[in-house]
């Protein structure tokens, strides 16, 4: 059973600003000289090999640097650069003061050069995405993502043709064929037997750190089916039901479409029978264990035990304290 959960839009938004700010930019996608005349006036957010250009703030976190298209233009040309690469941007939204926003990558500058000349660094977006504010981390992302798409889709797969974008580069072209950018469905669930939760780790996790259940969608299949057939591959349970919860963007390792679900299985069928090619180990989680290890803010010293929740980024963190809520909010009789 699939529900939502939540209101689209935060009351206060408004609503006359947000829509033509959404339909500024499908404009800009479908009208090459208005984009050309947008870019001119629009803000840049630089990358370096698909490293986001950021800037370390008092509080120890990060913030990406929009520069103005203007700015990127003068530092190109003091470089020697050529200047027709910044029709290599992309488009990927508009600011609350209606500027048009783009994403460059200069791979072919030096980086120490550049990030001298832009005032920032080059940080790998695996290092630095949870450092960065809540609000812009999936606008980074998108760009990292356009941006990647553009570097592997140059040539068309059924002529062997280049490819031709157009100017907010939301699409390529071979005659008549279009490429869209792409990515990959995955589905993620918080498993809940209604007193404990379910969470996994794989080998390559951090030290200590479980998450929820998550599996990619395989071509047909429906959200619920992606979702009992991962479970059922990975530890051996039967779902009961199944809720939508949220969705998010997640960039690792490249574009998936995070769609985030809460599941039960029935209290009397729990034992676990884990497929150790996929995961390290699975268990179950008491209410206690898991609100203990919401407030672990760093992963346990080497040697010492304790669990780990991925970091609040990640729609895992979201599940998990959805479900925390909840108990609690059951146990009190709310
Ligand atoms: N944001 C979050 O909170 C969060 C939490 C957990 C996992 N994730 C992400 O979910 C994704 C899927 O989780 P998983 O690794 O358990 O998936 P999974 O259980 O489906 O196993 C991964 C395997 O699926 C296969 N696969 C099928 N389609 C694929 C595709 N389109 N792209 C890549 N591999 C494909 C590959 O063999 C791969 O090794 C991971 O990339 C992970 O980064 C995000
Ligand atoms: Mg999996």
């Amino acid at each position: 059973m699939l529900r939502p959960v939540r209101t689209l839009a935060p009351l206060s938004r408004c609503c006359s600003s947000f829509v033509s700010r959404m339909r500024f930019v499908d404009r800009l996608k479908r009208d090459d000289g208005a984009c050309a005349a947008a870019l001119q006036s629009g803000q840049m957010f630089l990358f370096h090999r698909l490293a986001p250009l950021l800037q370390r703030t008092e509080r120890g976190t990060l913030r990406p640097v929009a520069r103005r298209t203007s700015d990127v233009q003068s530092i190109l040309q003091r470089l020697g650069s050529d200047p027709a690469l910044l029709e290599q941007s992309v488009l990927i939204g508009c600011s609350q003061q209606n500027q048009a926003q783009f994403c460059l990558d200069i791979g072919e500058v030096d980086q120490v050069v550049l990030e001298e000349a832009c005032g920032g660094t080059f940080i790998d977006l695996k290092k630095s995405f949870f450092l960065l504010p809540a609000a812009e981390a999936p606008l980074v992302a998108k760009g990292q993502a356009l941006l990647r798409w553009h570097q592997t889709s140059g040539f068309c797969s059924a002529t062997g043709r280049p490819t031709q974008r157009n100017r907010a580069g939301s699409q390529r072209v071979c005659s008549d064929i279009i490429y869209y950018p792409k990515m990959s469905p995955v589905v993620i669930a918080l498993v809940s037997d209604g007193k404990r939760c379910l969470l996994g780790r794989q080998a390559s996790f951090p030290r200590g750190m479980y998450s929820a259940l998550a599996g990619f969608c395989d071509m047909g299949e429906t959200l619920e089916e992606t979702l009992s057939r991962e479970v059922a591959e990975e530890v051996g349970l039967e779902l009961l039901s199944v809720s939508y919860s949220s969705s998010q963007h997640w960039p690792f390792p490249h574009s998936s479409f995070m769609i985030g679900c809460h599941a039960t299985v029935s209290p009397a069928h729990t034992q676990l029978s884990v497929d150790q090619s996929e995961l390290e180990d699975a268990r179950w989680f008491s209410l206690e264990e898991v609100v203990t290890a919401l407030q672990v803010k760093a992963p346990p010293p080497r040697g010492a035990a304790g669990l780990w929740l991925p970091p609040k980024h990640a729609i895992a963190n979201r599940l998990i304290s959805e479900w925390a809520e909840r108990q609690r909010r059951s146990l009190d009789g709310d």
